[in-house]
Parts: structure tokens; C-alpha cells; sequence
């Protein structure tokens, strides 16, 4: 029997970010005098990496942002949320007890973000969850990124698993669609931040909370 890799998203899946995104975000655009985005807003921004998120919290406030001047505000960005790291970032209830239970049932775990390599490694580190993955693959790791289900698969490339029996689990549109593009069963989870409702991603399977992901949802989703 072939090992299936479980492949985690990250921001809004394993760990609660938003405070110290929204944080972040906020420090970087008050360099221009922009008003503080809200929680709120951040589901609309997050998804696509920093670059993207600064860029959008601009296009919110209808301000103009010239390419030029994205490095230096990306670079804000980084400084600020790398120092405060993890700040009040944790990970979502029964997530631990869950990559256990996973990880001695035999499966593969890994990590799919689209989060910036150097942001996503640092912050799992700093939490001590490093150790749970084979692999933890960025939104700049690879020349592709969700919804691309090229990324999800190079995830499992590099974690040593089998590219035909894998499970994504993921927050967002991005996570389900890069699934459903690749044909990769997928779990979706309603506490992390999507614009869309949870039921309307098109997963495979929802999940309330980390106590639902057991090794028999694993088995009958990848069947
Ligand atoms: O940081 C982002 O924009 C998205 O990160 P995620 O893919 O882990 O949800
Ligand atoms: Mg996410």
C-alpha cells in the first residue's frame, strides 16, 4: 500500500496568523499614511504572499502604488514581521494532537504555503512544529504557487511521497481550487481566512476542528 502525503496549508490552517499579519500590514502601509486595515479586511488580502497582500490593502484604500515602490514597503513588511515572530501567532486547537496521531498512523506530512519561504520556516520553527514535516515548500519556492496544483505536487516531490495518493487540507480558495486542479482529494477548514464560505470552496470534506481529522476520514477520502 502506497503512503499517502498530507499536505497542510499554512496561514489560516495550521496556525492562526492574522493579529501579526494585520499588525505587519498596518506598520508597512502607515509608512504611507494609510488607515489600519482590520481583521476583516485581511481575509480579502491575504492568500497570495505579501507583496500581494500590501498591494491590495493600497488598492482598498485607493491609493496608488508605483512598482517601484513595492521592494521597499515589502522589505517593511519582512523586517516588522520577522522581528516580532511569532508574536501571537499559535496553532489552531487540537492541531498538535492531530500531526501525532497522523505521523504515527505512517503518513507523510507536509507543508504547502504561500507564504514566503523565509517567512513560513522561521515561524514553524519558532513554534517547534518544524519537526512534523518532510517538507515545507513557500509561495516562492518553486516557479508556481496555488491555485497551481503543481505546487502542491513538487510539495510531495520533495517530502518523498507519492504524487498519486495525496490529501490537501487547506483554508481557502487557493488550497481547494489547486487541489481540485490537480485532482487531489481535499479537507477544507472554516476557521482560517476565506472571503468564500466554507461550504461553497468545493472541497471534498469539511472539518469543524482538528479533532475530525482522523486516520479513518484519512483512508475513506483517499480511497
Ligand atoms: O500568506 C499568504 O498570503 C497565504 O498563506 P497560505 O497559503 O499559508 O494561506
Ligand atoms: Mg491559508
Amino acid at each position: 500500500m502506497t503512503t499517502t502525503t498530507i499536505v497542510f496549508d499554512l496561514d489560516g490552517t495550521l496556525i492562526d496568523t492574522a493579529p501579526d499579519l494585520v499588525e505587519s500590514l498596518n506598520h508597512t502601509i502607515a509608512a504611507r499614511d494609510l488607515d489600519p486595515v482590520s481583521y476583516e479586511d485581511l481575509t480579502h488580502l491575504v492568500g497570495q504572499g505579501a507583496r500581494v497582500m500590501i498591494q491590495r490593502a493600497f488598492a482598498l484604500r485607493g491609493a496608488p502604488l508605483a512598482d517601484d515602490e513595492v521592494p521597499g514597503l515589502l522589505d517593511r513588511f519582512i523586517d516588522h514581521y520577522e522581528a516580532g515572530m511569532p508574536g501571537k501567532s499559535h496553532p489552531y486547537p487540537g492541531l498538535i494532537e492531530a500531526l501525532g496521531r497522523l505521523k504515527s498512523a505512517g503518513y507523510v506530512l507536509a507543508v504547502c504555503t504561500n507564504k514566503m519561504e523565509r517567512l513560513a520556516l522561521p515561524l514553524l520553527e519558532r513554534l517547534e512544529l518544524t519537526h512534523h514535516f518532510a517538507a515545507i515548500a513557500g509561495g516562492d519556492t518553486f516557479a508556481f504557487r496555488k491555485p497551481d496544483p503543481e505546487h502542491i505536487l513538487a510539495t510531495v516531490d520533495r517530502a518523498g511521497g507519492n504524487r498519486a495518493k495525496v490529501l490537501m487540507i487547506g483554508d481557502s480558495i487557493n488550497d481547494i481550487l489547486a487541489a481540485r486542479n490537480g485532482g487531489i482529494p481535499s479537507i477544507a477548514v472554516p476557521f482560517g481566512y476565506s472571503d468564500v464560505a466554507v461550504d461553497a470552496l468545493g472541497a471534498t470534506h469539511v472539518i469543524g476542528h482538528f479533532d475530525e481529522l482522523t486516520v479513518e476520514l484519512v483512508e475513506t477520502l483517499t480511497r
